[in-house]
């Protein structure tokens, strides 16, 4: 395998070494990892995290579980396919997600989840909270793993947080007292190979991996274990490869309006492997459904007024959501 140093001299995407979050005291760290922060969401909307404390076998352990639940009978898959779901989790199914209208509906399959909120919560049946569907072909080891990940990366997603909240302004804890009922989703993605990729790219008649788009929350935190996916820079597609140890993070559209455009949120898509299988798992960072995104105290001033309208978290993801998926496509819009 290619050195890091390798990998990285193909890429002009960051990598930012987060260690230093760990000691709120150490502001000059703070301040160092802000920065550098700061300044790849503005030029990229993407960056690398290392030293966040996940270990690489805990990485190759999810990796593994992704495996699993895609290896299973397509039956066993549809017994927890999402349009089951009063909440948008569980299995979706090659072809049911489209993320770019132009293009056709992606070649991939997926599998969400997130916090297991209790029925007598008044927030249980807004449409993004309630109950995990697990696969129990693969028993209650497999999904008691991916439920200590997802609460392990949130963890490494809110310590990001917290850097950019004292960047620009805002209490140390601005996101933390939002996410108390996080609509965080984590999501397994497989992606299966072509024989070989089709010449042109933009070929109207072919499945992209995944259509180009821009995701939907504060932060994304994701892991591959090969390459495929790219991201728009100055008008061109680069290449943003799997940097072993590294997680990918990206800006969403709510951190964008909640950053007043400082920081992008950036077009990505991803490119079917060929004759291989493409593994990722990642993290969509967003605070509970019904917050209001505003505008962070930096981040706006007389000459710099707020672009947006106010709009909840949960109104914002389920207009996204009934544009992409096509079991969705006729539900109302809640904003309409
Ligand atoms: O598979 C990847 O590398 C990216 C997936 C992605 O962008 C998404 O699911 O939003
Ligand atoms: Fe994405």
């Amino acid at each position: 395998m290619d050195s890091i140093e390798e990998i990285h001299n193909n890429t002009k995407i960051p990598i930012i070494d987060i260690g230093g979050l760990s000691d709120e005291n150490n502001i000059e760290e703070w301040k160092r990892i802000s920065n550098q922060i700061d300044a790849a969401s503005i030029e990229y909307g993407f960056f690398y995290v290392k030293n966040h404390g996940i270990p690489m076998e805990r990485l190759d352990q999810i990796t593994g579980g992704c495996k699993d639940l895609f290896n299973m009978p397509l039956e066993e898959k549809m017994k927890i396919d999402i349009s089951k779901s009063i909440n948008h989790r569980g299995y979706g199914c090659v072809y049911s997600e489209q993320l770019d209208p132009d293009m056709k509906p992606d070649l991939k399959e997926t599998f969400s989840m997130g916090i297991n909120m209790t029925e007598d919560d008044p927030l249980y049946y807004d449409g993004l909270n309630g109950p995990n569907q697990y696969p129990e072909y693969l028993g209650a080891k497999w999904s008691g793993m991916m439920e200590s990940y997802f609460y392990e990366i949130m963890d490494v997603s809110l310590r990001i947080l917290r850097a950019i909240s004292f960047k620009l302004g805002a209490p140390l804890d601005y996101f933390d007292t939002k996410y108390d009922k996080t609509v965080s989703s984590l999501r397994l993605i497989h992606y299966p190979p072509v024989l070989k990729r089709q010449a042109n790219i933009y070929d109207k008649d072919v499945s992209p991996g995944c259509g180009s788009h821009t995701d939907y929350g504060c932060i994304s935190l994701l892991y591959q274990d090969i390459a495929g996916l790219q991201i728009e820079s100055k008008s061109k597609w680069i290449d943003a490869p799997p940097i072993p140890g590294t997680f990918v993070v990206n800006i969403g559209d709510m951190l964008e309006r909640w950053s007043n455009n400082r920081y992008k949120s950036t077009l990505h898509r991803v490119l079917s492997p060929i004759n291989q299988d493409r593994y990722v798992f990642a993290l969509f960072s967003e605070p509970a459904s019904d917050v209001m995104i505003g505008c962070l105290p930096g981040c706006t001033s007389p000459s710099n007024p707020w672009k947006y309208s106010e709009i909840t978290t949960g109104d914002y993801l389920h207009s996204r959501f009934n544009d992409t998926y096509a079991y969705r496509r006729n539900e109302e819009d809640p904003k309409n």
